[in-house]
């Protein structure tokens, strides 16, 4: 049995106005890797059901407000394991707020997150712009964010698994949009977690790229980590995705593979499909004029 079959779980339950709990975090875009158990400061169960050890990842009822905006009222889905749960939603709908939810680096008002416990790390986080120190090589970099989360960093593991291992010694400045994008996805899977949360981790790629960043993500996913990303790319939900949840008015819409959304509202197309859930202001299932950027593409 490896650490990623135990069937053990971590449930962070609701926040009840404790404090954000990433190391290093700075102005809420962090890119530090979580260590949840380092932080010691987080209830630790044992599942009580062992049946539903394939659910890694357990998001119940959780709510999320800045200051009196309340962004996130009821959140509620399960990601299994060796599956890739893509959340889309029109900006500003609470993506990233989930997300790091999710990642530990914010606590919900209420709600509940559950996480396998296995490997040396709960969870790995890639923030959707992430700032690494240009100076210093992969190989240091991953070192660093490998102490931080009390891990061995293992460089050259690391790196293969987003097929970088030819450039550890290269400097981070020196690397192109694309390989920094996927050297982030692999300091998110430092310590390997089973669990993996992505924001939006091809934004901003040329095609050849955002296809290359997609299969490393459905590989990550089939060696049988689970991963959560937000993503405007409905292309690449389309070609990685098991689950498409779609996020508005502070709920998950629906939850439902790529296929079955399309078959359910007889769209020919993933937009036209994710825009049957997405609420105009005035209460139309239509989408927000200039605010959804989804794109079949
Ligand atoms: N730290 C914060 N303080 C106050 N408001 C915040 C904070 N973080 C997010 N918000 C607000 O929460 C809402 C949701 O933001 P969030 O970044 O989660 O949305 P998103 O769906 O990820 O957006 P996008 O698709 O544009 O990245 C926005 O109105 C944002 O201004």
């Amino acid at each position: 049995m490896t650490d990623r079959d135990r069937p053990t779980t971590e449930t962070v339950s609701s926040g009840d106005g404790t404090t954000e709990r990433a190391p290093g975090e700075d102005d809420g875009d962090s890119d530090a890797p979580v260590d949840r158990e380092a932080d010691g400061d987080e209830p630790v169960e044992e599942a009580g059901d062992p049946d539903g050890a394939d659910e890694a990842l357990v998001v119940d009822g959780v709510a999320r407000s800045f200051g009196d905006v309340s962004v996130l009222s009821s959140v509620s889905f399960a990601a299994q394991r060796g599956t890739v749960a893509c959340l889309v939603g029109p900006n500003g709908s609470g993506k990233t707020t989930l997300l790091r939810v999710v990642a530990g680096l914010l606590a919900p008002d209420a709600g509940s997150v559950s996480l396998p416990a296995g490997g040396d790390r709960a969870v790995g986080y890639l923030a959707q712009t992430p700032a690494f120190r240009p100076q210093f090589t992969l190989a240091e970099t991953l070192a660093f964010y490998g102490d931080l989360a009390g891990v061995d960093a293992e460089p050259a593991a690391v790196l293969e698994r987003v097929g970088l291992e030819a450039v550890a010694d290269r400097r981070v400045g020196a690397l192109s949009g694309g390989m920094t994008r996927l050297f982030g996805i692999a300091v998110a899977t430092v310590g390997d977690p089973p669990v993996l949360v992505l924001d939006e981790p091809s934004s901003g790629l040329d095609p050849t790229m955002t296809e290359h960043v997609g299969s490393v993500v459905r590989g990550l996913a089939d060696e049988g980590r689970t991963v959560l990303l937000a993503t405007h790319e409905l292309g690449t939900v389309d070609r990685v995705g098991d689950t498409v949840l779609v996020l508005d008015d502070g709920a998950i819409q629906v939850a439902a593979p790529p296929d079955e959304l399309r078959r359910e509202t007889g769209s020919e197309t993933l937009t036209h499909a994710v825009n049957q859930y997405i609420h105009g202001e005035d209460g139309d299932l239509t989408v927000r004029a200039g605010t959804w950027e989804g794109t079949d593409e």
